[in-house]
């Protein structure tokens, strides 16, 4: 693998885990902008939403996105809604593979269910998400993967197939 691979996603498609998996099988640093942004603050996603707003958790995020310029092979799990801005979108597509990585409404909900960590779930359903959205994670990524029936390194193996 010469470059850096990006998953795209809606929440809780698997882009965390999967990523984590793809890193270790092709022994490449791993990487999750969330993490990044926690890191950065010392703060969770969600209390950053709260005390701070999505404008703002935006702007860091995009900013982070950034940092990955000058990075070489590594895996890179984004947040799902990095796709929202045309920058990110841009940044992606020409920065190296990026893989959407595909679930269905029902899907997210049995997988998320009892999550507290996603606070714009409290404001917005996953189906109206997916309606916003889809297009962009299409558009963005060089391939897409179903993930409702597989496991997670079932996921990532078709990945690597597809690379
Ligand atoms: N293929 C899968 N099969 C079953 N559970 C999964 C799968 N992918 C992810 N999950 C579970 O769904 C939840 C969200 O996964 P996560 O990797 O955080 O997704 P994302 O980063 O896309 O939001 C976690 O509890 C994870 O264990
Ligand atoms: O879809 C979104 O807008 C978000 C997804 C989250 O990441 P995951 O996709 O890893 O859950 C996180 O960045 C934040 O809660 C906003
Ligand atoms: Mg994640």
């Amino acid at each position: 693998m010469k470059e850096k691979i990006f998953l795209i996603g809606m929440m809780g498609a698997g882009k965390t885990s999967v990523g984590k998996w793809l890193s270790r099988e092709l022994n490449v640093p791993f990487f999750d902008t969330d993490a990044m942004i926690e890191t950065q603050l010392g703060m969770s996603i969600a209390e950053i939403f709260n005390k701070w707003g999505e404008v703002y958790f935006r702007k860091l995020e995009r900013e982070i996105l950034q940092t990955f310029r000058d990075k070489t092979k590594c895996v890179v799990s984004t947040g799902g809604g990095i796709v929202l801005a045309e920058e990110n979108r841009q940044f992606l597509r020409s920065n190296g593979r990026v893989v959407f990585l595909q679930a269905g409404s029902e899907t997210i909900s049995k997988r998320l269910q009892g999550d507290d960590t996603r606070p714009l779930l409290k404001e917005l359903s996953i189906e109206t998400l997916i309606e916003q959205r889809k297009k962009l994670y299409e558009t963005t990524a060089h391939f897409n993967i179903l993930t409702d029936a597989d496991s997670i390194s079932e996921i990532g193996r078709r990945i690597l197939t597809k690379l």
